[in-house]
């Protein structure tokens, strides 16, 4: 982290801004749920969030994006969006749940994290090991270090429940067959997911979500923007970089990290100040999808701040007669 992120606040009103990024790619994609066309749906989402972006008075650079420059037209790590104003990094994710909103299933988010320069880990695009709890637990109750048994029979004695009663969220997937074994051994429920594990995440901080904690691997770059929302909402998160291949360990490199098997605690991964927005695309447990009707549309979003940890949910209408890009 710079110096500058220690000292350097950014301008509340900039949470209310970045609503309206994330509520412009959402109402994009959402045209195209259930088209069966992730691509399509992902670039909708890529090319509104980039012109709403680029209406914002920062002088903002991506560190988390849609991939390296050569591999992604819009919206690349290191390019520089905003017209101009307070020193921003930028984590996002256009369309987080790309398959789900093709297919029309559940929790589908548009996202987007701002931090004081140097906030973010330059995290690649590489799987991520994560644990993560949601607030008011005592800090270290679990960790990417301890086995599941231990982290399960921890988390259920300091929540004063039954290791039965614990329901961990975890993606389902064929690598996790060993971790879904061991859960199930340990006694504890199991909701699987079949994408969107930013919103996993954050269903650990919701007491409504009924889930107790998030397990296993997905997108490191998924990893910094949950972390980013815990800082705002409450929780922890623990995250190891996962590498197939000498590649993949270059990429990382190539963004300084040095330690790659580095574990990351959640200042590690959204350090500083630090804001989160995400609007709902399709319907999820946090928030409703985009609604369209005759003429316009509604839109459901979360904004949140780490410095207070205020958490806004705006419930938009927007009026495509008078605005027709929705933006
Ligand atoms: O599908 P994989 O390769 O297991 O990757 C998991 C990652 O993909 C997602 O499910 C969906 O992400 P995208 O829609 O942005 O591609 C993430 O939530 C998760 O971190
Ligand atoms: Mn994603």
């Amino acid at each position: 982290m710079s110096d500058n992120a220690e000292v350097f606040t950014m301008d509340r009103n900039l949470a209310l801004e970045a609503v309206r990024v994330t509520e412009a790619a959402a109402l994009a994609a959402s045209r195209l749920m259930g088209r069966g066309d992730e691509k399509m749906a992902d670039q909708a989402a890529v090319d509104a969030m980039r012109t709403a972006l680029n209406n914002l008075e920062i002088d903002g650079t991506v560190v988390i994006g849609e991939g390296e420059r050569d591999e992604a037209p819009m919206l690349f790590i290191g390019e520089k969006v905003g017209r101009g104003g307070t020193k921003i990094d930028i984590a996002l994710d256009p369309l987080e749940g790309t398959t789900i909103t093709a297919k029309g299933g559940q929790n589908a988010l548009a996202v987007i994290a701002l931090a004081s320069e140097g906030g973010f880990l330059n995290a690649p695009d590489v799987y991520m090991d994560k644990i993560a709890v949601g607030g008011g637990l005592p800090q270290g109750i679990v960790d990417l270090d301890n086995s599941v048994a231990e982290n399960l029979n921890n988390l259920a004695k300091e929540k004063g429940v039954e290791v039965a009663d614990i329901v961990a969220c975890i993606l389902d997937r064929p690598r996790h067959a060993d971790l879904i074994a061991q859960v199930r051994d340990a006694g504890a429920r199991i909701m699987l997911i079949s994408d969107g594990d930013v919103s996993g995440v954050i269903a650990t901080s919701q007491p409504t979500s009924g889930v107790d904690i998030y397990m296993g691997s997905g997108g490191a770059p998924e990893g910094v923007l949950a972390a980013a929302a815990l800082r705002c909402i409450g929780g922890q998160i623990q995250g190891r970089l996962l590498f197939r291949n000498d590649d993949e360990k270059a990429r990382a490199k190539r963004w300084g990290i040095t330690d790659l098997d580095k574990k990351y605690d959640i200042m590690g991964l959204a350090g500083g100040d630090v804001m989160f927005a995400a609007t709902g695309v399709t319907n999820g447990a946090m928030l409703r999808g985009v609604r369209r009707y005759a003429g316009g549309a509604t839109t459901h979003s979360i904004i949140m701040r780490s410095k207070t940890g205020t958490v806004r949910t705006v419930e938009a209408t927007h009026d495509f007669t008078r605005k027709p890009s929705g933006d």
